[in-house]
């Protein structure tokens, strides 16, 4: 039922926007300018009086083809594609996808984004996980023209006038870089820059923020990639990382560059490794509007994740403080979901209420971690069990995964480790004996080679019953009997939109996490009884429009209700407060930018 409620809703919306008379759109160029400029190109959609007025006439062959005509020869050429690479490797076929969808980006963002948005579900793992992944390792080769900004560790002292050189006025959205972790891949240097390029795509797709306003980031600070070292075609710094406070000095111009310049933009940090996703936050967060989707977005969507698993059990919400969970790496993604859960637990308890974070059991790639871990990383402390040496409750310091699931026996397992296949045969049938009448396993590393175990090994060693979540798509399991696993995609693009485009039109100066546990707990409220009787714990990433458009307003009210915001455009604070919370739906829905064709205006 609430599917096909949003899928009218999206339909709706669509229509609304594309059949208003779209408003002009200033150009400062004409001819063959405008041809080559993906923004304003419409190909051979230019209408005969435009072609006039911009110097195109004769510039293209004189029919004009319509939108919708457009769009049915794009479908058809990537459908013809899929038809002849028929044989070859996933990834080849998924590499061939790209190409195909990139290749349009380049040169019409309107129609590419009108193909994105409409076929969202089949082309987000295509500009998203897990194929941005593949693009990455092979960016090298890839490469055809620049998008996106990149600085480097040799721009030190340019980057106030640099950031001069990147084309747009307004920038909202800046999704920024330094490729040292890239999904679970590790370092891939430069080559990373194809995450914010996809992550932007999402933004574009889900929060409709305006493609002329989004500004993919890359930090060169070189890299320790030993290959890409001696590539001679690499096409990042090479030379070792920058490290200290040399590498603090990069990151802090070019925060200082970009605030400079667009001082309401929203600046997400993405895949950073673990050291500096934590210390860029803390340094960041409460001088800039800025989050970090791998500890805070990540964590927001497991924690909506979690609180569906205790849904799925039959139990109300509170007992979510009473759920033994295991983590499995305790890496910035791992760390930011154990700090989300807690401060959960804190406020369901009240102060009162016990927020040791007893119910958690963290482990690394050295096993169970305890107080008596030698060099235990500052941010893994606070989740350390106060087990010794000695062995207490059957466990001890680096106990091993299969260890720690056969004596806990907890309600939620969860992956975050970057590590294919470690929920191995002998985990998940351990997991059978869990204390959950419908244990929660969630393999949510990316991409898909790095997933803890497959859907199918889920169902199959552990039972039909369980809950399953990936951070990669994978298709539901048929469990025989019409019987059906069904798998959830535990993805942070389920926030990370409406907690940028929220913060956006709030004009919130910084992220708080209030605003974070609001976009959480509007992704958890989202799905119905039925649906989570039926192991739905995420919705589909069909209604992400739909999705993204609630998680804004939520972000948006808890940001007026916390006073952070000041207001966006003509909508100033006072507007802002007196929104009630359909007011604020319809806000954020008004703000959102849909590809259509608007007429060119030429000024000099
Ligand atoms: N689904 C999502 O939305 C989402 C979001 C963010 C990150 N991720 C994925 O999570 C993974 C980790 O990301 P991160 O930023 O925390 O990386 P990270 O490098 O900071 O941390 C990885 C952690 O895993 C641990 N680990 C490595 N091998 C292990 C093993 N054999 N057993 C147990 N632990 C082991 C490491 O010790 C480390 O603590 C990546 O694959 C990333 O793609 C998914």
């Amino acid at each position: 039922m609430w599917n096909i409620a949003r899928a009218v809703w999206n339909l709706r919306q669509a229509r609304r926007l594309s059949m208003s008379i779209p408003g002009p759109c200033i150009v400062h160029k004409r001819g063959t300018d405008i041809l080559h400029d993906p923004w304003f190109n419409k190909d051979t959609g230019f209408p005969l009086t435009e072609r006039d007025r911009l110097g195109l006439r004769g510039l293209l062959p004189p029919r004009v083809i319509s939108f919708e005509q457009q769009y049915e020869r794009f479908i058809n050429s990537y459908r013809s594609l899929e038809h002849n690479t028929k044989g070859a490797s996933d990834a080849v076929v998924s590499l061939a996808k790209w190409r195909i969808l990139n290749r349009l980006h380049d040169r019409n963002e309107t129609l590419y984004y009108r193909v994105l948005i409409d076929n969202i579900k089949e082309f987000a793992p295509i500009v998203y996980t897990p194929t941005v992944g593949l693009v990455c390792q092979n960016y090298g080769g890839l490469y055809r023209r620049p998008r996106g900004m990149y600085f480097s560790a040799k721009d030190k002292g340019e980057m106030m006038s640099m950031i001069y050189n990147w084309p747009s006025h307004q920038v909202d959205m800046i999704v920024v870089t330094d490729g040292s972790r890239i999904l679970g891949l590790g370092d891939l240097g430069v080559q990373g820059i194809g995450i914010p390029i996809g992550k932007l795509d999402i933004y574009v797709a889900a929060a409709g923020i305006n493609p002329q306003k989004i500004l993919p980031v890359m930090l060169d600070m070189g890299t320790n990639n030993q290959k890409l070292l001696e590539d001679n075609l690499y096409l990042g710094l090479r030379q070792p990382r920058l490290e200290g406070d040399e590498y603090l000095s990069i990151v802090d111009e070019f925060m200082e560059a970009a605030y400079a310049r667009w001082p309401k933009a929203v600046i997400q940090f993405e895949d950073f490794q673990m050291k500096w996703a934590f210390e860029t936050l803390q340094r960041y967060r409460q001088r800039f509007c800025m989050f970090n989707d791998d500890i805070q977005g990540t964590a927001g969507v497991a924690l909506a994740g979690l609180l569906g698993a205790v849904r799925s059990q039959g139990r109300p919400l509170k007992d979510f403080v009473k759920q033994k969970i295991v983590v499995v790496g305790a890496g910035s993604a791992g760390i930011g979901v154990l700090n989300m859960a807690k401060k959960a637990i804190s406020r369901m308890c009240g102060s009162s209420g016990n927020v040791e974070g007893n119910q958690f059991w963290l482990l690394d790639k050295n096993g169970l971690i305890t107080k008596y871990r030698k060099d235990i990383d500052p941010a893994a402390a606070p989740f350390a069990r106060g087990y010794g040496p000695e062995e207490v409750e059957g466990l001890t310091e680096g106990a091993s995964l299969l260890e720690v699931v056969k004596k806990v026996k907890p309600h939620v397992l969860l992956g975050l480790s970057g590590v294919g296949g470690i929920f191995n045969e002998e985990v998940l049938r351990a997991m059978q004996d869990s204390d959950a009448s419908r244990p929660a396993i969630f393999a949510m590393s990316n991409p898909t080679m790095n997933a803890e175990c497959t859907p199918k090994d889920a169902f199959k060693y552990s039972g039909d019953n369980i809950i399953f979540a990936s951070g990669s798509p994978f298709d539901n399991v048929d469990l025989g009997n019409g019987k059906v696993g069904y798998v959830n995609q535990a993805n942070n693009m389920y926030l990370f939109p409406g907690i940028g485009l929220g913060a956006l039109l709030s004009g919130a100066h910084i992220i708080s996490d209030g605003m974070l546990q609001a976009a959480s707990e509007c992704l958890a409220s989202y799905i119905t009884d039925e649906d989570i009787q039926q192991g739905v714990i995420f919705p589909s990433i069909s209604s992400i429009r739909h999705i993204t458009t609630q998680v804004g307003a939520a972000v948006v009210c808890t940001a007026v209700a916390e006073g952070l915001a000041e207001g966006h455009g003509n909508v100033d604070l006072k507007e802002l407060s007196l929104m009630s919370k359909e007011e604020a739906v319809e806000y954020v829905a008004r703000n959102m930018w849909y590809p259509v064709y608007s007429p060119l205006v030429q000024e000099k």
